[in-house]
């Protein structure tokens, strides 16, 4: 994410992750348009799954230049190679795709890697102090979007923010009903997939609301 960013440790902002499938790269980029025309985003992850190279190559030249336009970082899921040659922002690692290490070197210094923790305490000290850029906790809800998570509890949350200045990011789950004690307990960042494109009133007056609960708690 940018780091002017994070600068405001006590500002939660958003980081939305893309559908796990997109048909149509162009027709979805009017919808990321709107979604980050609706208000502060911070970084937006293309993670497509169980697709082609080629697929995932078209959509993220179609969808980068949305999110770097507007200063969203674009970060890549799972695979590190393709956020080198797709000059992605970043990538984000899980514990069962690589070790933080091998993320590392594969996209160099300047590009932000991001590592799963689930709600181990042990896996975050472990990323942060390996040197990651973020470390993400989750799921704090049943998600519908990825159906085997690990249950995490908030006070990984209030644990990490108060130890640790490495930003820590929520997912699993959260919605605009659901998010204010995630980001009362000290979430830097919330990702967000359905609660943001599955929102009754659309993508845009998602983003809008969690931008307006955000502001609320700075
Ligand atoms: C910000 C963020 N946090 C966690 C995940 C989950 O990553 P992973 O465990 O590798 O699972 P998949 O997303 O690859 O199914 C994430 N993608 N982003
Ligand atoms: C990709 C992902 N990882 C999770 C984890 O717990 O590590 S939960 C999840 C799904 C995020 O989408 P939604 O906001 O729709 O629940
Ligand atoms: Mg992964």
């Amino acid at each position: 994410m940018p780091s002017e960013q994070q600068s405001a440790a006590t500002h939660c902002r958003l980081y939305l992750i893309s559908p796990e499938r997109i048909e149509h790269p162009t027709i979805f980029a009017d919808d990321l348009r709107a979604a980050l025309d609706g208000g502060d985003v911070a970084a937006f992850q293309l993670r497509l799954k169980d697709v082609s190279d080629d697929a995932i190559t078209h959509a993220a030249d179609t969808l980068r230049p949305v999110c770097q336009q507007r200063d969203v970082a674009f970060i890549m899921n799972d695979r590190p190679d393709l956020a080198v040659k797709l000059d992605c922002d970043g990538v984000h690692v899980g514990q069962e795709d690589m070790p933080y290490a091998e993320a590392r070197r594969i996209v160099g210094p300047e590009r932000q890697v991001g590592v799963t923790c689930k709600a181990s305490r042990h896996l975050a000290m472990e990323a942060a102090e390996a040197g990651a850029d973020y470390v993400a906790f989750g799921a704090f809800f049943p998600s519908g979007t990825k159906a085997v998570t690990t249950p995490a509890e908030l006070d990984i949350l209030e644990w990490w923010s108060g130890l640790m200045e490495v930003p820590c990011v929520a997912i699993g789950g959260i919605t605009v009903e659901n998010c204010r004690p995630v980001i009362a307990a000290g979430a830097d960042f919330l990702a967000v997939a359905g609660g943001v494109w599955n929102h009754k009133d659309g993508p845009k007056a998602a983003v809008r609301a969690f931008s307006e609960i955000f502001s609320a708690h700075r």
